[in-house]
């Protein structure tokens, strides 16, 4: 049988590639760097990758909306998607420039950069920074921080910089600036770690996500199982949101966070992104179960997007 194939946001020196690496380090897995984050969803409907590491949430910044995007789903591209574990990398951020353009370092920078390169959640996780020294200088959104960091490698007339991590810098050779840019020092990505729920061929290579690290045996049965259930609802009828998280608590279901998306059907509606979190016990293992088939007669659409064992429990337990 071939390897696990794990796919992430591309090219090689992103933070999802270091996060992917980190957390199939164990296995040893074939990481497939992917254009975007819809290619990585695509190649795990087709088939193609087995688990798929995309960001989902940042705590300076809050959640990735392009993750968002694609796990509401809106032309059923991605239907046997689904979550099955997760994974928090702290993030570091590094300031980089083509190799050689400041010799003397960040003490001899002179003002010259004119265009800086990044992924769009990079720019608020160093606000501070790029205010105090790079105030009106123009900023491009890429696809990822790799990206940022080859296109400033290849560059020959611009001088510009890229944001992204060390490990980009000496993937594409570039020389770093300045390092850990970013505004808060425990500045960390969420990523969710997705398989095709239908793919038989992962079904077998079963990786499972380990219980939190620090958990010694007995609270490792407290680790909380976490949930991610998206749905629309009736905007007309009141009180269609309280109903339909009312069906949480009945069930046990501890809400740990909420988000919305435009349903892109009719302006100003929405589609709900709920997270919940339970620790299970022979009472509520089918909570969760219940609780969807609750939620179905109170909503008009409803999705489950999976079951992990969620990696911040040690520090809940
Ligand atoms: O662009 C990258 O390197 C990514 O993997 C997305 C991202 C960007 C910034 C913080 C964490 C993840």
């Amino acid at each position: 049988m071939t390897p696990l194939r794990v796919a992430f946001l591309g090219p090689l020196g992103s933070f999802s590639h270091q996060a992917a690496a980190e957390s199939f380090c164990k296995l040893s897995a074939e990481l497939q760097p992917q254009i975007s984050f819809p290619d990585a969803f695509a190649a795990l409907q087709n088939k193609k990758a087995d688990y798929a590491v995309i960001p989902c949430e940042n705590s300076t910044n809050g959640s990735v909306m392009q993750t968002l995007d694609l796990l509401a789903d809106r032309d059923g591209l991605y239907k046997d998607v689904k979550v099955c574990g997760e994974y928090y990398l702290t993030v570091h951020h590094c300031l980089m420039v083509h190799k050689g353009t400041y010799p003397g370092g960040w003490a001899d920078y002179d003002g010259s950069i004119t265009k800086l390169y990044t992924h769009p959640q990079a720019w608020g996780q160093c606000e501070t920074f790029l205010t105090k020294y790079f105030k009106g200088v123009e900023r491009q959104d890429v696809a990822s921080t790799s990206k940022a960091a080859e296109i400033v490698s290849k560059e020959t007339t611009e001088r510009g910089a890229a944001i992204a991590n060390r490990f980009a810098a000496e993937q594409h050779g570039t020389d770093v600036l300045v390092e850990n840019i970013e505004d808060r020092a425990d500045n960390t990505t969420r990523f969710l770690i997705f398989r095709n729920v239908l793919d038989e061929r992962t079904a077998q290579l079963k990786f499972e996500q380990p219980n939190p690290p620090t958990l010694e045996a007995e609270s490792a049965l407290k680790t909380t199982h976490k949930t991610l259930i998206t749905f629309t609802i009736d905007h007309s009828s009141p009180g269609a949101l309280a109903d339909a998280l009312l069906i949480f608590k009945a069930h046990g279901l501890n809400l740990t966070s909420i988000n919305t998306r435009p349903s892109l059907k009719k302006s100003w509606q929405y589609i709900f992104f709920v997270e919940c979190g339970r620790t299970p016990s022979d009472e509520n293992k089918e909570a969760v179960h219940k609780a969807l088939n609750d939620l179905r007669h109170v909503t008009e659409t409803c999705r489950d997007l999976g079951t992990w064992k969620d990696q911040l429990s040690a520090s809940n337990a």
